[in-house]
């Protein structure tokens, strides 16, 4: 598991970090290991440090400093080092030390564009955490002549331009191949489009003391899939592993029934009771024998996927609410919520553009605050929320922390991803579950099977994938 938190409580870290002890010096120890990584990306791309052409992109606060101070080192071991000074005044005590190592100062973009070219690697000390998003125009235009040369860049902290809290890339933004991350996670290394401009990110611990943040964004591994799966054990049957019941699809979206059952089915569902279209009955009959159609008793719900302009859905999940069992709750079942009222144990399952109508708000707002929008979308409605897209999110109401899915390949995003993912989400409620972790789980297991199988596979083929997954994952889990 992998912990991100937000800029503030990264500045409060850091600050208890400096109290705790006042003579360690945090930029030269950052700086130092910041040297290390470029000294190696420079072995490997050229044989040595010694004779490399490295370009530091200065900006006015302590993340060009790391970076002057970090090619000061290298020009000690014989790097050839140009510093470019690129918004306000730069960091005073790095720039001596790079002059006094026997580096060089330019003047500006301009002394540089010219002849890009040469340098073996960029160092992106524009701006760290204390960045606003984007980049002034003529550091925007240096950016992308350096991406134009293929120059590989190392991002000082995080990429500038983007930013850190939201992981949005509302404006230009370094593109970097690699990123040196100091102290604690950023959410932009988790949430996209931010996290692609990281590229391989690196992280320098600088002895920060996690317990006194606030706010976490804990992302999954496969690890922690494979630990926290509910495999079953010798004393289950049936019924204690969880019985499903799926009411998705309509006549004009029979396809949206299959593939939640067969996602229920291949995640490990105990069993399966399907209580949509007569359509999609006809296909499970054939495809799925093991499916039943009795009314009965089961441990948890869906509704909503495939159901197109039904008029009774608030009606259902009315009476799903009265019943009392956890449920899921994907795609047009999102138009017939209460106003408020669920429960955490419901699981909602939007992408962005079904959140936003539940918020009432535009799209691009929630794709330009993720994280944020998704905790909205818990504290109106009660229950917890699934945010599906390029980074899957979950959030819980009252509680400021999130979970991110084990991210995986953008081949997932097509029609009927979602469909399967909720019938995943469902049979782990039926397990006992509780929301939030069915919700990160059930993505993460869509992520690592698609991950596992790249390329144009249609979502019913990876719901049957996702079995041989769970397969191995358990052959891999290592008790805890
Ligand atoms: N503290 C520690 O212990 C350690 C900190 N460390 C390092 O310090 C970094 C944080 O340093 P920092 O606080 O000086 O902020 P940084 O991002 O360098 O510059 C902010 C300046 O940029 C400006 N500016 C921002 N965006 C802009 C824009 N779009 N366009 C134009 N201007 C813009 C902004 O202006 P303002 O917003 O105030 O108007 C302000 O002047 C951190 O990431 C890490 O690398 C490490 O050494 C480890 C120990
Ligand atoms: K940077």
């Amino acid at each position: 598991m992998l912990t991100a938190y937000p800029v503030h409580d990264i500045r409060r870290l850091e600050e208890a970090a400096i109290a705790a002890d006042p003579r360690r010096d945090l930029m030269q120890y950052a700086a130092g290991a910041l040297a290390s990584v470029i000294a190696d990306e420079l072995v490997e791309g050229r044989g040595r440090v010694y004779g490399a052409q490295l370009l530091i992109l200065v900006g006015p606060g302590n993340n060009g400093g790391d970076a002057l101070f970090a090619g000061a080192r290298l020009a000690r071991r014989g790097a050839s080092v140009t510093a470019v000074p690129l918004v306000g005044a730069p960091h005073r005590a790095g720039m001596d030390a790079l002059v006094h190592a026997g580096g060089r100062v330019v003047g500006g973009a301009a002394d540089v564009e010219a002849d890009l070219g040469r340098y073996d690697l960029a160092v992106d000390g524009i701006f760290g955490i204390g960045g606003r998003p984007g980049l002034p125009d003529r550091v925007a235009g240096l950016v992308s002549l350096l991406d134009h040369h293929a120059v590989p860049v190392i991002a000082v902290d995080l990429p500038s331009g983007v930013d850190a809290d939201t992981g949005a890339v509302p404006g230009a933004a370094v593109r970097a191949t690699t990123t040196v991350s100091f102290g604690a996670s950023k959410p932009s290394e988790f949430i996209q489009p931010a996290r692609d401009h990281a590229g391989r990110v690196v992280r320098v611990d600088l002895g920060f003391e996690a317990d006194q943040a606030v706010t976490e964004l804990q992302q999954l591994d496969v690890d922690d899939l494979a630990a926290w799966w509910p495999y079953p054990g010798a004393k289950n049957d049936k019924y204690s592993r969880g019985v499903v019941g799926i009411d998705a699809g309509s006549t004009q979206y029979p396809g949206a029934g299959i593939l939640a059952t067969h996602g229920a089915v291949y995640a490990g569902a105990g069993m399966v009771r399907f209580h949509g279209s007569d359509e999609a009955r006809r296909v499970l009959t054939a495809d799925l024998p093991n499916v039943v159609y009795a009314d009965g008793r089961v441990q948890a719900r869906l509704y909503g996927s495939g159901w197109g302009e039904r008029e009774d859905g608030a009606e259902v999940i009315a009476k799903g609410l009265a019943d009392g069992l956890p449920a899921v709750v994907d795609a047009d079942g999102l138009r017939h919520l209460p106003d408020g009222g669920l429960e955490p144990s419901w699981l909602l399952t939007p992408h962005a553009g079904e959140l936003a109508r539940l918020l009432d708000c535009e799209r691009s707002e929630v794709e330009a605050d993720p994280v944020g929008a998704a905790h909205r979308g818990a504290d109106r409605t009660g229950a917890t929320v699934l945010l599906k897209g390029a980074t899957q999110i979950v959030a819980q109401p009252g509680r400021r922390s999130v979970l991110i899915a084990v991210p995986g390949p953008a081949w997932t995003a097509q029609a009927g991803s979602g469909d399967v993912l909720a019938g995943i989400c469902t049979t782990l409620l039926a397990a006992g579950l509780p929301a939030p972790r069915a919700a990160v789980l059930a993505a993460s297991l869509q992520a690592v099977t698609a991950a596992a199988l790249p390329g144009p596979v249609p979502p019913h083929e990876l719901a049957r994938e996702a079995a041989r997954t769970l397969g191995r994952l358990q052959q891999s889990a290592a008790p805890r």
